[in-house]
Parts: C-alpha cells; sequence; structure tokens
C-alpha cells in the first residue's frame, strides 16, 4: 500500500488537529510544524490500519508522537468524514475502531514483527487472540484500550528513546513478586532510529475503582452533608488512605529490591533543591500568576538545602497521585510507572527521595479535596470540610505508610517534605496551564496555602 498521499494529507490536518487532542502534551506552545514521518502499514486493504510516527516542532524544539491511523472505503458514521482523500476514503483515528484495534492485541498474541515494529508477548503467558479493543475515556496523557474483561493495553502517545520506565519497572517488579501491581503480560517496540517502546499490555482489573475517583466520591458526600465532619458521613475514605499509605510503603520497598537503593550522597540535597529553582524559574514565565508566591516557595526550598537529607534515594514510582492507584478487591494496586509525562527520561531512572512520591499523593488528597469548589461562588463552610478532608486523609495515609516502610514515617522529614510538596505544586501548575487551564487554580491556591 503506498502511503505517501496519507502522509501528505496528515501533513495539513495534524497541526490544527493534535493540540485538540486530551493526550497532547504541548498546548502551551503554538504547534510551528507536525510532519508525519514514517507510516507502517499493519494491515493493508480494507480497511487499513496505519501506524504513523509524527514529528512535532515547538519553540523549535522537537516531540515525536505515534498515531494509529485507520482507514475505511464506508466507515460506520461515528467515523466518518474526519479525513476524507480525493479518493473519498474515510482516515480516522484508530483508536476508536474496537475492530482495527483487535489487530494490535492478535498481533502480540502471534508475535508478529511488522517493519521496524515488533509485537511482544511474555514467554510464561498466553494470550485469548479475537478480543475488540475499547478505547479508556478517561483523562489520559497516553491512550488505553480494553480487551474483553482481561487486557489493556497502553499506547504511548509522546516517545522517548530506548526502553519505556512504565514497562521496564512492571517487569522488574513482577520479577521480584510484588504484589500491588497488575502483571505485565507484552509490550509493542520499534526497532528503529531511538527505539522507543510504543505500547504495554497488562492484565485488566476488571473490578478495579480508581483512588481519585473513590476519593472525589467521598468528598462529594461530605460537601453534600456541610454540617457534619468527614468521620461522620458515610462516604469517609480514612480507612481506605491508610491502606493505600501501606501499600505504596510495600512498592517502595519492592522498587529498592528489585532496582537499586543507596543512601543520600554529599551535595544531592543541594542539587534537588537547585532543580527546584530551576523548574520554578520554567514555570514563572511560563505563568506569571504564580509570582506573588515565587519568594515564600523559595524560602521553603531554601530551608531543605539545610534540612537531614531524609531516606535512602531509590528507584520511585515519580508521579504518584490518585489517578494512578486502583482498589481491587483485594487492595491497592500502583499502575503507570512512567514519571512526570514532561521529565526528561535521565531524571525519571535516576535514583530519587521516595519522600517526592509521599508529596505527590499529599498533594492529590489535597486536589481531590478542592476540585469540586473550582469555578463555584465562594463558601467558606466547603472551604473548612475540604481542609478538613485533606488534613484527615493524608494524616491516615502517612500512618498507613509508616506502619510498613522502614524508612519510618515520612513526617519525620517535615522540611524536606513541604519543599517537594511545593516543588510538586509547581510542576502542577505548569502542567494545568498546559494541559486543562481551568484547574489551573487548584495549584496556585495549594501554594498559596501552603507557602504562607
Ligand atoms: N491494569 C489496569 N486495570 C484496570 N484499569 C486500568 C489498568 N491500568 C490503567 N487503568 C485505567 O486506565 C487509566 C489510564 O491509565 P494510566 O496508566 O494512568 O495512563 P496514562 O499514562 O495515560 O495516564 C487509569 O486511570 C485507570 O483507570
Ligand atoms: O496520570 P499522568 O501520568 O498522565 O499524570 C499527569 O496527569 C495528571 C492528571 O490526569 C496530573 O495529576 C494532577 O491531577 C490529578 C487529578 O486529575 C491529581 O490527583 C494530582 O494530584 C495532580 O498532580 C499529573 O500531575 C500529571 O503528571
Amino acid at each position: 500500500m503506498t502511503t505517501e498521499p496519507v502522509l501528505r494529507m496528515l501533513a495539513d490536518e495534524l497541526p490544527s488537529w493534535l493540540p485538540n487532542q486530551r493526550w497532547f502534551g504541548g498546548k502551551d506552545r503554538p504547534v510551528t510544524e507536525a510532519r508525519p514521518i514514517r507510516a507502517v502499514a499493519l494491515l493493508a486493504g480494507d480497511p487499513a490500519l496505519l501506524h504513523v510516527l509524527v514529528e512535532v516542532v515547538q519553540d523549535g524544539r522537537k516531540s515525536l508522537y505515534q498515531l494509529m491511523v485507520g482507514s475505511r472505503h464506508r466507515p460506520p458514521e461515528h467515523l466518518a468524514g474526519v479525513w476524507v482523500d480525493d479518493d473519498g476514503r474515510h482516515w480516522y483515528e484508530a483508536t476508536t475502531d474496537p475492530d482495527l484495534m483487535a489487530h494490535l492485541l492478535d498481533s502480540i498474541t502471534s508475535g508478529l514483527s511488522v517493519g521496524p515494529i515488533g509485537f511482544h508477548h511474555e514467554s510464561d503467558v498466553s494470550l485469548e487472540p479475537g478480543l475488540r479493543g475499547r478505547a479508556v475515556t478517561s483523562e489520559q496523557s497516553n491512550t488505553s484500550l480494553i480487551y474483553g474483561q482481561q487486557y489493556i493495553l497502553k499506547l504511548f502517545r509522546r516517545l522517548s528513546a530506548g526502553p519505556n520506565p512504565d514497562l521496564r519497572v512492571h517487569r522488574a517488579l513482577h520479577a521480584v513478586g510484588c504484589e500491588h501491581i497488575a502483571q505485565p503480560l507484552g509490550w509493542i517496540s520499534d526497532d528503529e532510529g531511538d527505539r522507543p517502546t510504543l505500547g504495554m499490555l497488562q492484565q485488566y482489573m476488571a473490578d478495579a475503582a480508581d483512588g481519585w475517583a473513590m476519593a472525589t466520591t467521598s468528598v462529594r458526600d461530605l460537601m453534600a452533608e456541610a454540617d457534619l465532619h468527614a468521620d461522620e458521613v458515610g462516604g469517609d475514605f480514612a480507612g481506605e488512605a491508610h491502606r493505600l499509605g501501606a501499600a505504596v510503603a510495600t512498592v517502595h520497598a519492592d522498587l529498592a529490591r528489585a532496582l537499586d537503593s543507596r543512601p543520600v550522597e554529599a551535595g544531592e540535597i543541594d542539587t534537588a533543591v537547585d532543580a527546584m529553582h530551576q523548574r520554578l524559574d520554567t514555570v514563572l514565565s511560563a505563568v506569571p500568576s504564580l509570582a506573588p508566591q515565587e519568594k515564600a516557595l523559595r524560602s521553603a526550598f531554601e530551608r531543605a538545602r539545610g534540612a537531614d537529607g531524609g531516606v535512602p534515594v531509590q528507584h520511585v514510582h515519580g508521579d504518584l497521585h490518585l489517578g494512578q492507584v486502583l482498589r481491587t478487591v483485594n487492595g491497592w494496586l500502583l499502575i503507570d510507572f512512567e514519571g512526570e509525562p514532561a521529565s526528561p527520561p535521565s531524571e525519571r531512572s535516576a535514583p530519587r527521595s521516595p519522600l517526592r512520591d509521599i508529596a505527590g499523593m499529599l498533594r492529590s488528597f489535597d486536589y481531590a479535596a478542592h476540585q469540586l469548589l473550582v469555578g463555584q461562588p465562594e463558601d467558606h463552610q466547603l472551604e473548612v470540610r475540604a481542609k478538613e478532608w485533606s488534613t484527615r486523609n493524608r494524616g491516615a495515609f502517612c500512618d498507613g505508610y509508616a506502619e510498613v516502610s522502614p524508612n519510618g514515617d515520612p513526617r519525620d522529614h517535615e522540611v524536606l517534605l513541604r519543599a517537594l510538596e511545593l516543588d510538586k505544586a509547581v510542576y502542577e501548575v505548569f502542567y494545568e496551564h498546559a494541559n486543562r487551564p481551568d484547574w489551573v487554580q487548584i495549584p496556585l491556591s495549594s501554594i498559596a496555602r501552603i507557602a504562607s
């Protein structure tokens, strides 16, 4: 199948289409160029499925994204008319086509290679073929497809060089028998260029609820009964927050065993503090409304320079929040070990303080407590309830962590933990500015509260 005409058509369409995709990570900067640089026909004919690499240029910097592009002469109505070529053939984002997505699972099941693209499954796993793949509709930086009740395939959108950390870490944790992850089952590789990982197949936890959904339901319950305290309403989350703390401590111990762990070295805290200042510089230039907090932030960072070094450094989750944990009937699982989507890969795989993950989860309790108030008229009573919910669940999480972790109670390292939490909130300001501008007020208000 000749792919040049499709690539030419996409070259015209993508600069305006890409910035409107939820998973597109560069919404803060104009797209100067979005050039499809390679197309591999995974299925030729009608229907067709193309794997397309797109080089995106923004502010002179290049990033690489992957697209699955489907094509049919007579598509069902919901897929029709996205891009129509000169021959009247319809082209569209193929993750919305469950029948075409079935082909990806079938290729993993049979261990196919198509040109540079390799489909692999773990050697001790045999997979059921022939399942259609439905795209997950939740807020995502990537795109995940669910196959029956069994499997979930994550297609990484912005590609980074070499093995994807999510796949690498899942496999390492599975090898040491970690009980708090979904089993890794297979992957899709690109054996050209920087050899990025394109996708990861895992066991799908059909009975699971994600932590963000559970926590925000609990907050909603509390807000609906604003005259009651957090421990008096039906949806109290503190027992779950406690169990979650214990699960995170167990995963930290497994990560230390599976990958790396060593004492903090001289100068390491200084380097971390320098990085906090640098991140703040970047975010301040993109989001001027953070400026009133600059002084307080910088002094909280500086206080960490003189504080105790915390606990041994090790491989950490890197972007832990309530949307990255699933409650199954057997307990909590952690997902998505890819780290912060915007950080360079070298930073994501470096040993870091596990207090970073604690800080991420503490931020998330604060987010869950305050997100219902976004865009609402000020209501003092609801503000008080939100704060109460956050304090109660943050405390329960730390209690659960301290009961299991060999490193003890994270709150013993208060100054460093606070600086890490503020650093995470600065990251969130940038993340929200680039991805969900309506939510930027959540981390901005938190910074004002924590730093004051
Ligand atoms: N193994 C799994 N079982 C059930 N649901 C999952 C599993 N892994 C991920 N999910 C769901 O898919 C969503 C996206 O997954 P995630 O790995 O966080 O993707 P992203 O990197 O795009 O943020 C999660 O919010 C979660 O609800
Ligand atoms: O899940 P991802 O790896 O894509 O992480 C990114 O997106 C997250 C949002 O989906 C973002 O998390 C922020 O919002 C959450 C609520 O939606 C909240 O629980 C987190 O505390 C908050 O940081 C995350 O920062 C970003 O990297």
